[in-house]
């Protein structure tokens, strides 16, 4: 039974009524705990089922005896947005305010952003003077491709790739070194396939509707998201705001706030269940149940915060046609290798850098980790390589070897460290990022159409739907428990 509410401002609505139902939460990542601490206290029973023995999805840090940290997943959260204030009050509410570590916009981290064209490193422009300055790799100045975007006509279209999207409002170039690797950054994707309506949906929105994206910004301003007036009510959210801060992370590893969100679920009566792997879902009456290895479990409601191509499999017996819709939704693969070494090696402070689709090149991009959360007198620096082209780079199954390679060869060539690291992890991460295609939104649209149409009680949460960071994971957890009360 849960116990209490604990979520004071997380909530609008201030008091909800407890409802005498269970609901089963499909996948022990921070979405599924996250919806399982907004429903806990408002409903009567809550059950979290995770197919593997630990929790927090990709969401993994290693914590060395010696107090060094890896991230093997995700290592920042954004700050903007009422999606980042969330999890900012989140955090606060789990007690977590003293362990956050900030990483304000002047950080160099968060300034310099760099990409690597022709074997060398080019920091992109990011001041009004480097906007009307050319800057290698770019031919021109920046600036000029705002002319590019007044001048070109709009093609009207309800999606297009974000490559080609970009291509047409900004110019070539704008394309090939700034939204390609972005996506490559964010989804380990290939901007020619991902959708613009789902990945910068109010910039097509705009140009849709004013034929500029510029002219459209200034023109709809009005439009734009508007602030959640609940999260001033968090301390955290209003310092964060007031510093300036761009993302932020936690002492000793993100994967803290997982461990917390676990801890306060089980104090608040959340049942959570670990080697539990859900097999399928079948419709009783008005109710539904979960099976797993070991058990049936009749609830009323499902929110499943498994990836799309997983919950496909689950209700492939409930439903074939929400199944279908699922299993459009691709995921790629990422090699992962944490590399560290005794001193500072990294002459350049940034966040690291992207590797661009046109460079003959395996490595997706690198993070130097200890640029923007110092850990002594030590260099660690994550590589990421694969994604969408991991099959056509690496084979079916490549060895931990060949991954190592790949990573010790990059920093070699592109960072000039010849010593060998003191110690490394290799990670080979099977799907874990989703690929939002053109017609992605549409695909989700109609999925929960069709949920709706059938009166299935199951709610979609999670990365694979409505935004790919865990800023949106946990919003559209909150969103589904929200619905749900
Ligand atoms: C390399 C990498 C870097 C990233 N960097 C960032 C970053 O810097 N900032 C950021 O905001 N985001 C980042 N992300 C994205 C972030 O990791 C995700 O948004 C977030 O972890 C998604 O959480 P989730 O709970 O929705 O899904 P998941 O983490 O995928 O959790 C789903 C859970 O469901 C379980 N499961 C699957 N099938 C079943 C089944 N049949 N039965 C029961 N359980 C099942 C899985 O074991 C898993 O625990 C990154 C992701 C990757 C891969
Ligand atoms: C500079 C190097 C980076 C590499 C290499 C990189 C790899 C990588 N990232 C993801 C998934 C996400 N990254 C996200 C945020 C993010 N990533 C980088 C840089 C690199 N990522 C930065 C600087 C940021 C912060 C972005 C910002 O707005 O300042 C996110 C969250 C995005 C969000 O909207 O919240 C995701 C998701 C993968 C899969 C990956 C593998 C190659």
């Amino acid at each position: 039974m849960c116990k209490h509410s604990s979520i004071g401002f997380q909530f609008t609505s201030p008091v909800t009524e407890l409802k005498v139902m269970t609901v089963a939460v499909l996948g022990g990542g921070v979405s599924g705990l996250a919806a399982a601490h907004y429903l806990c206290g408002r409903v009567g029973r809550v059950v979290v089922l995770e197919g593997s023995e630990r929790l927090g999805g990709w969401i993994e840090t290693t914590s060395h005896s010696d107090g060094v940290v890896f991230e093997h997943g995700p290592r920042t959260l954004r700050v903007a947005g009422n999606a980042g204030g969330n999890t900012l009050a989140l955090a606060e509410s789990l007690g977590l305010t003293d362990r956050v570590v900030s990483v304000p916009y002047s950080h160099p981290s968060a300034r310099n952003r760099m990409i690597l064209v022709g074997g060398k490193l080019h920091k992109l422009p990011n001041s009004l003077k480097t906007a009307f300055t050319k800057t290698s790799p770019f031919s021109r100045p920046l600036a000029l491709s705002a002319l590019t975007d007044l001048k070109a006509k709009p093609v009207l279209n309800t999606d297009e790739s974000l490559f080609s999207f970009v291509r047409r409002r900004f110019g070539l170039e704008v394309a090939k070194y700034a939204i390609d690797p972005l996506a490559r950054g964010v989804f380990a994707g290939n901007a020619r396939d991902l959708s613009v309506t789902s990945l910068a949906k109010r910039l097509h929105v705009v140009e849709q509707k004013h034929g500029s994206v510029l002219k459209g910004l200034i023109k709809d301003r009005k439009n734009a998201e508007k602030p959640n007036l609940d999260l001033a009510k968090s301390e955290l959210v209003q310092r964060a705001r007031k510093e300036r801060w761009s993302v932020w992370s936690l002492e000793g590893g993100l994967e803290n706030l997982v461990r917390t969100l676990e801890k306060r679920n089980r104090e608040d009566g959340v049942e959570i269940r670990t080697n539990t792997k859900v097999k399928g879902v079948i419709q009783s009456g008005g109710r539904l149940v979960v099976q797993t290895d070991s058990e049936e479990l009749e609830v009323d409601h499902i929110i499943s915060c498994l990836p799309a191509n997983c919950l496909s499999s689950v209700i492939s017996q409930t439903n074939l046609d929400v199944s279908r819709l699922l299993a459009s939704i691709p995921f790629v693969t990422v090699g992962v290798v944490n590399l560290e070494y005794a001193g500072h090696l990294v002459n350049e402070p940034a966040f690291g850098y992207l590797v661009p689709s046109s460079e003959p090149n395996r490595v997706l991009g690198v993070i130097f980790d200890t640029c923007t959360f110092p850990q002594g007198n030590r260099t660690i620096l994550t590589i990421m390589m694969g994604g969408y082209w991991f099959k056509s780079w690496f084979g079916d199954s490549p060895s931990e070897q060949t991954i190592l390679d790949t990573a010790v060869n990059e920093v070699r060539q592109t960072l000039g460290i010849n010593q060998e690291p003191d110690r490394f992890i290799v990670k080979i991460l099977r799907d874990c990022i989703p690929q939002y295609v053109v017609g992605h939104s549409e695909n989700v649209t109609n999925a929960r159409r069709l949920l709706k149409d059938l009166r299935l009680p199951l709610s979609l949460a999670g990365n694979s739907y409505d935004g790919a960071g865990i800023n949106d994971a946990i919003i559209s957890a909150k969103k589904a428990a929200q619905e749900l009360l």
